[in-house]
């Protein structure tokens, strides 16, 4: 039986519970519960703190876990990143009152305030840079204003909490985030039954992503519409009654199909449909 770590709060828990159950998997029905058995899929799900996801797989005592990337760096576990999930992005940035730093090169002497203390030291260590950061679980926005220290580094998505607290972002961004699948360290990731499991979630990925097109032009129109739409390997082309016209289907991707679609019919492509992907292999 496969056992998998699954975040059981904040940002990421909402997102991972809904991919898991679109990609066939039994999820719990009541947020107290710790753990579940999917019988059928042969696979057990622990609900855990995502911030202690990764220490569980690079234990080796769980096979799998999807947490955030900045928590696996965070953690510092002997863990990898073997699948980005596409959710919880995020930007992990600097953070101060205007007119205080412009650069990382400005932190010296400074203390940061920060809920990923891992990342932070790390960070100014590789930039050479001596400040000291302190550590704090949560709502790091409101340290500046109550004088625990001068900078924060944060999660930062839409920028809201940041303007809240009269905050601007300085510096590079440290790192990019979002969901990911995590395995330990060197553990054999062609174990078929972890394989059958990041097939799964790649086709909601997949089925998140893409539309099925199809349409039906010309012979003479077919090669200008297949540059349109390649699909994965190659678009299905069927003859038509109509002698002289093909009809064609190929998968596009979905933040592109009305232009796709515009672009076809330009071209003399007529019946130019798309359809919803529930489910998906590659
Ligand atoms: N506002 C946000 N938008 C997108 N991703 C976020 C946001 N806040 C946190 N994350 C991501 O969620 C993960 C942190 O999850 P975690 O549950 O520890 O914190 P949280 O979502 O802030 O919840 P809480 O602080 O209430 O416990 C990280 O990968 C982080 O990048
Ligand atoms: O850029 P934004 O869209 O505002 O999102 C970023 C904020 O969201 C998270 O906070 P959360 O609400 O989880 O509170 P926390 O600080 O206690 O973790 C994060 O720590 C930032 O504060
Ligand atoms: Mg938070």
């Amino acid at each position: 039986m496969l056992r998998i770590a699954v975040p059981n709060k904040g940002s990421l828990s909402g997102p991972a519970a809904e991919m898991l159950h679109e990609a066939g998997y039994q999820q719990r029905r009541e947020s107290k519960e710790l753990r579940i058995v999917d019988p059928e899929n042969e696979v057990e799900f622990f609900y855990l703190r995502p911030r202690d996801i990764a220490i569980y797989v690079s234990s080796g005592r769980l096979d799998i876990g999807i947490t955030g990337r900045d928590l696996l760096i965070d953690s510092g576990a002997d863990a990898e990143e073997i699948l980005p999930l596409g959710f919880a992005r995020s930007t992990f940035r600097f953070a101060a009152k205007p007119g205080t730093a412009n650069g990382i090169e400005d932190l010296k002497g400074k203390t940061v305030a920060t809920s990923y203390e891992g990342i932070v030291a790390g960070h100014l260590a590789d930039s050479g840079v001596d400040a000291s950061v302190v550590h704090l679980d949560g709502a790091v926005e409101t340290a500046i204003e109550l004088g625990v220290a001068e900078v924060i580094a944060d999660v930062v998505e839409t920028g809201t909490s940041l303007r809240n607290a009269g905050l601007e972002v300085f510096g590079e961004p440290i790192m990019k985030s979002e969901a990911i699948v995590v395995r330990r360290t060197g553990a054999d990731a062609e174990e078929p039954k972890v394989q059958q499991f990041l097939r799964r979630l790649q086709g909601v990925l997949v089925a998140r992503t893409y539309v099925m097109m199809d349409y039906d032009c010309r012979v003479e129109q077919l090669e200008k519409a297949v540059a349109l739409t390649p699909g994965l390997e190659s678009p299905t082309v069927s003859p038509l009654h109509n002698e002289g016209w093909v009809a064609v289907r190929a998968m596009v991707p979905a933040k592109e199909a009305q232009r796709i679609m515009d672009d076809l019919y330009s071209i003399g492509a007529r019946a130019i449909l798309t359809t919803a992907i529930h489910a998906c292999r590659l």
